[in-house]
């Protein structure tokens, strides 16, 4: 161990954590501010930090993991609510935080400092604000925002239902207009018609946005999202009308209690209808507003685009633990007489790690871009322009199944890179993994959300072959008209041009199998179907393209003005990114491109290579993610790397070390050994 000063304190760190770092060669700080999205950003986050994590409020005196489901969750709202209090009183106010409000991923990092699990109010600050703020006219948002805001009302996102997640339009849950008294009537008909699953629906929330089939003059208008108490205001009990409670158990967001709702004939006034999109009058006359259809699907586009840097910061956490931990740990004697390696230096080690830092820094970099395009979708839409709006669908959409499904591999890749320690609940890798693992089912799941970009792919493969303009993200697409092959070129830009390529031969594949599907007699819905294997596989290599390139420009973008090492290293991930991916899909290249046997074998070289230099920097890369311990919460990954001073003091915390002897050993052990049971 060596003594360190750390802000002020006094620490012990351990000797390999800091020699490694003595090792690092560019200036930790500058790549921190590139990952920030700039030095104020920075100084900002970690005022914030400051402010709400260093009394110590965050921290449990027992370990979760020790507590009974109840107990979990009371303590869980009560965290929520120093949480929401800090939020509110102390943080909100401060500029540059009032475009993304709660949702701002700064305060999604110190979430994790006060949860391991999830707020019970997740939702609201997720789903039933930003739903509030996208599906209200003006008038309505006057009314219902400042009181969400406030937390004068918590609310969550009512949507799936026991018989329907996927199927929006299948939904069942009715809202029928009653024009005597101006009211709507929410029903739930059947079993499968009750909503299941809403985060904080349980017992938190006294208000939901509920979607529902809207039918008013006996027609009905398709699915409508409608504001509805469920819970009196003063005594929290469920109003006439409402049947409430926890769904149980899951395998993860224990702490949200996540819930069912059943309607029994419940009247809401007329006006709690979300009438941004689509109204309806006193009289009971429907009127449509909106251009697009599909603008009630709002905040499942707004929730997938957070998703995206959700990922990229949950991996850094989980890559942050797995590398201090593999510089610390030491084992195996690969040469006799040599001392124990620390795991880092396993080349298999390397390959296990480095492409987690890469792929943190690749999703971080594709959110903030996505979040751009968002944005400028959001303005074309207040302009009343809709045509940008499919193209975002289809990004946020395979993005949001990429990035979930790989984020999540990635996870458990740092698990087992951690050996049996990283299976400690202590750890936090568990965590982790049981929250990001859900991601890639919830806010719509893998398949679906591919096929959706998919069907965009296909429309867009029409446009191509009608030689009609198409967008930027898809311009590769004429490439696949190209009548030779072009020689491999395994630079960096050669690489992304390689996987355009691939991506338009899978459509054109795609299209080539639906067109000889409706040829021997199937519609288009049956030839469709009959190629949604490829059509998934598809719209990921599309999806990839698209990380390829925008990891790379925007590395190149933003390493501009970086101090020579900075740029190095970063440059080095990028490429060890690409060359991962090379190696992972050879099978397309060979298929799409004109790569060879001897092509693969120098990809590996390089690949090899790659790791090796970027070895020395691997710990200051982890250190550039600048995560508190506190936000970590591993006995693995502290900043000190008292790895087994910290794994012993965690298991002593055990009940089951109370005492000495535990009573089951007298009332059922004994007996049972001794034959008398
Ligand atoms: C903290 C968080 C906790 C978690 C919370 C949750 O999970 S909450 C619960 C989260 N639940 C989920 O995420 C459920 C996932 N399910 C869904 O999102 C939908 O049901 C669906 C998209 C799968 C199909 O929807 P559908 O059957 O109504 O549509 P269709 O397939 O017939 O396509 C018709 C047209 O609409 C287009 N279009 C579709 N969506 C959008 C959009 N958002 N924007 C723009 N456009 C969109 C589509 O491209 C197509 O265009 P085209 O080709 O005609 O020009
Ligand atoms: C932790 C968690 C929190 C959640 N929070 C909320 C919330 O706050 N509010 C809310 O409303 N909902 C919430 N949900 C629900 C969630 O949005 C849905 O579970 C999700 O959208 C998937 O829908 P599903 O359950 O109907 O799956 P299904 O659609 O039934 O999926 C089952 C299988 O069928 C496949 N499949 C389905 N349709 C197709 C198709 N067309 N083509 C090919 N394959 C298909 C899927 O790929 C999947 O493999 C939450 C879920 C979880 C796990």
């Amino acid at each position: 161990m060596k003594i360190k000063m750390l802000a002020g304190k006094t620490i012990e760190i351990n000797v390999d954590l800091v020699k490694e770092r003595a090792k690092c060669n560019f200036n930790i700080r500058e790549v921190t501010h590139i990952l920030d999205g700039g030095e104020k950003n920075t100084i900002q986050r970690k005022k914030i930090e400051d402010i709400s994590l260093n009394d110590g409020q965050s921290r449990d005196v027992i370990p979760e993991e020790y507590l009974s489901p109840k107990e979990r969750y009371e303590n869980a709202v009560k965290k929520s609510c120093i949480y929401a209090r800090i939020i509110k009183t102390e943080l909100m106010n401060m500029t540059g935080l009032e475009t993304l409000g709660f949702n701002s991923p700064v305060f999604r990092r110190i979430a994790d400092a006060y949860f391991k699990e999830v707020t019970p109010l997740l939702a609201h600050f997720g789903m039933f604000v930003p739903t509030i703020m996208g599906q209200c006219t003006p008038e309505q948002l006057a009314h219902w925002l400042p009181r969400a805001l406030n937390f004068e009302i918590v609310g969550t996102y009512v949507q799936t239902e026991l018989g329907h997640g996927t199927f929006i339009r299948g939904l069942e849950t009715t809202a029928t207009y009653d024009p005597q008294t101006e009211e709507f009537v929410l029903h739930s008909p059947t079993l499968s018609s009750y909503k299941w699953w809403a985060g904080g629906l349980g017992k938190t929330v006294n208000y939901c946005v509920v979607v529902a089939q809207l039918y008013t003059k006996g027609v009905c208008h398709g699915v409508h999202t409608f504001i509805v108490q469920i819970r009196d205001e003063e005594t929290h009990m469920p109003l006439p009308g409402i049947r409430v409670g926890d769904i149980g158990p899951k395998m993860g967001y224990n702490t949200g209690d996540n819930g069912f709702l059943v309607f029994n004939h419940h009247r809401i006034p007329r006006e709690n209808m979300m009438m941004k999109n689509a109204q309806v009058l006193k009289d009971g006359t429907y009127v449509k507003v909106a251009r697009h259809e599909k603008l009630t699907y709002g905040t499942m586009v707004y929730v997938r685009v957070m998703l995206v840097n959700e990922m990229a910061f949950n991996l850094a956490k989980a890559v942050t633990i797995a590398v201090r931990y593999s510089a610390v740990r030491r084992q195996s004697q690969p040469k006799p007489n040599q001392p124990e390696p620390q795991v880092l230096d396993y080349l298999t080690q390397q390959h296990k790690l480095f492409i987690c830092i890469a792929t943190a820094h690749a999703l971080q970099f594709t959110s903030d871009w996505l979040y751009k395009t968002f944005t400028s979708v959001l303005a074309d839409i207040r302009d009343d322009k809709i045509d940008t709006l499919p193209e975002l669908h289809a990004l946020s959409s395979c993005l949001k199944a990429i990035c979930t499904s790989d984020c999540a591999a990635f996870i458990e890749i740092c698990r087992f890179a951690c050996g049996g320690h990283g299976y400690m609940a202590s750890s936090n890798l568990s965590m982790i993994y049981s929250y990001v693992s859900a991601t890639r089912t919830y806010e719509g799941d893998y398949t679906v959300l591919l096929l959706q970009t998919a069907r965009f792919l296909v429309k867009a493969w029409e446009q191509v072959e009608k030689r009609r303009p198409v967008t930027s993200t898809i311009s590769y697409l004429s490439h696949a008209f190209d009548k030779l092959k072009k020689p491999w070129d395994g630079s960096n830009e050669g690489i992304i041009r390689a996987f355009q390529r691939v991506a338009a031969g899978k459509i054109s594949a795609c299209i080539n199998c639906i067109r000889y599907h409706q040829k021997s007699g199937k519609d288009f819905e049956d030839a469709w179907q009959l190629t949604t294997i490829q059509l998934v596989a598809a719209a990921e290599a599309h999806c990839r393209a698209v990380i390829y390139d925008t990891y790379y420009n925007e590395t190149i973008r933003l390493t501009a003005s970086s101090s020579p090492n900075v740029k190095s290293v970063m440059e080095q991930l990028c490429t060890l990114y690409l060359l991962y991916w090379s190696l992972e899909r050879t099978g397309d290249l060979l298929r799409f491109t004109s790569l060879s046997e001897k092509d693969i074998f120098d990809l590996q070289q390089r690949y090899e290579k790659m790791l090796a230099v970027i070895r020395p920097n691997a710990v200051g890369l982890v250190d550039a993610f600048d995560i508190r311990d506190e936000i970590l919460n591993s006995t693995l990954g502290a900043y000190d790397g008292r790895v087994y001073e910290r794994l012993m003091e965690e298991a002593l915390k055990s009940p089951l070390n109370a005492e000495p002897v535990n009573s089951s050993f007298h009332k059922h052990l004994k007996p049972f050994m001794q034959g008398k049971l």
